[in-house]
């Protein structure tokens, strides 16, 4: 596949199909370095470091921006100079193609900047 992820849009998942097994999960990572399978390889996790609290923020609410575009909305824990993102599909309760898109697209947030 020559497509990057973060060029490819979210397909709706409405429940109903297995999520990714462990072992597909694994492969789809190279994809995606920096973020990390936690929870049984049932999320995609990364942890962002800022130079301060408005930094965060700013982040926090441009990743919330596209989270609402794409209708795929990421869990995410910040505070002074940090934001942690973690993505799963809640309706499968584990890890579909559309979360490692949208790790792509959280990284390219901050193309640039690292
Ligand atoms: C109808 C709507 O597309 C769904 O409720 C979406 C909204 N955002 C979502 N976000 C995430 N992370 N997982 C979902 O299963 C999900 N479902």
């Amino acid at each position: 596949m020559s497509e990057e992820l973060q060029d490819r849009v979210c397909t709706p998942c409405r429940g109903g199909i297995p999520p990714l097994a462990r072992a597909e999960a694994e492969a789809m990572l190279s994809r995606v370095p920096g973020w990390e399978l936690a929870d049984e390889a049932s999320c995609l996790v990364r942890r962002y470091e800022f130079g301060d609290f408005a930094e965060a923020l700013a982040f926090v609410q441009r990743l919330g921006a596209v989270a609402e575009e794409q209708g795929h909305h990421p869990d995410i824990a910040f505070g002074w100079g940090w934001a942690t993102v973690s993505w799963q599909t809640k309706k499968i309760r584990g890890l579909h193609e559309n979360d490692f898109i949208m790790a792509a697209r959280t990284d390219a947030l901050l193309a640039g900047r690292r």
